[in-house]
């Protein structure tokens, strides 16, 4: 897909991951509606992108990915303000420290309901352009995580309910993919630390400083999943030791 004068909708959108997803987009000429809990950080974002691309392509919407008016809500903000909805990043997440319910809802039930959501107005079947969504997963969801097991199994989740999207593309003209970074420094990973120490040992930092990817190479491989046609049930990884690849699983036999 070609990126420019697309419109895209990214979760999550306000800092780490998010925030370098809405950068390479509108720096690829895209609308951007960065949807996020956080008013101010998502505003400042808006405005800085705004003046330095000297447009107006950028636009911040107060959004809690577990409410389902908010989803509905951001869909019909992208539609009346851009005309139309090409790609949605389901992209916001959090640990499952304090709440692992919580954890759930945000990282799995929502990505569910984004997605569903914006099949409804993608969809060629319904007269929408067709569309792209990447759904954010992580390592974590290959490999379990000893240091956070609800947040591996979200991801997990977050895996396998897209990769079972991947008829859409042929009737609905709309492609699945999957992200899967290894750890980013973000605040996510900042906060996560102590967890992980607990489970992997006290030289954790020093043992995954080669795992640790930054978020502007996450932003880079959802731009090369968007651009490619011909990636649609892809399972990007974003990793230290690899870089950009792509996670291979065995063929289904249905
Ligand atoms: N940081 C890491 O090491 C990795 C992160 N990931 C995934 O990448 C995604 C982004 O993570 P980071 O950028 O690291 O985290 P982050 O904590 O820096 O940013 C997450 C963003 O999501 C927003 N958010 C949280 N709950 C929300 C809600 N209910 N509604 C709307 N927005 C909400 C936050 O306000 C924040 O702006 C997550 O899905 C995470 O699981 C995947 C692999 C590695
Ligand atoms: C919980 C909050 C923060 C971050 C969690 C993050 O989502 C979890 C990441 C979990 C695991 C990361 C694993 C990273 C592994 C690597 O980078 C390499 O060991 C793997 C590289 C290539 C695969 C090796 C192979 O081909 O078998």
């Amino acid at each position: 897909m070609k990126i420019e004068g697309k419109t895209a909708i990214v979760t999550g959108g306000a800092q780490g991951i998010g925030e370098q997803f809405c950068r390479a987009l509108v720096d690829h000429g895209a609308n951007v509606i960065i949807a996020d809990l956080k008013k101010q950080r998502g505003e400042d974002l808006c405005r800085e992108l705004n003046k330095q691309y000297r447009s107006n392509r950028a636009k911040f919407i107060q959004c809690d990915v577990t409410s389902k008016a908010d989803l509905q809500n951001t869909i019909h903000f992208a539609i009346k303000t851009f005309g139309r909805l090409d790609i949605l990043c389901n992209n916001a997440g959090v640990t499952e420290i304090g709440n692992w319910e919580k954890a759930i809802e945000i990282n799995f039930t929502s990505v569910i309901r984004g997605t569903k959501l914006a099949i409804e107005v993608m969809s060629t079947r319904n007269g929408g352009h067709g569309g792209v969504i990447i759904n954010t997963a992580s390592m974590g969801a290959i490999f379990p995580i000893m240091g956070g097991p609800v947040y591996s199994g979200t991801k997990f989740g977050v895996l396998g309910f897209s990769r079972s999207l991947s008829n859409l593309n042929a009737s609905d003209g709309i492609r699945v993919n999957v992200i899967c970074p290894a750890f980013v420094r973000t605040e996510m990973f900042e906060a996560s630390i102590p967890n992980y120490i607990d489970s992997y040992g006290n030289d954790f930092q020093k043992k995954m400083k080669k795992h640790i990817v930054s978020p502007v190479l996450v932003a880079r491989g959802m731009i090369q999943l968007v651009e490619d046609d011909t990636k649609n049930d892809a399972v990007m990884r974003v990793t230290g030791v690899r870089g950009i690849d792509y996670y291979k699983f065995q063929e289904s036999k249905l």
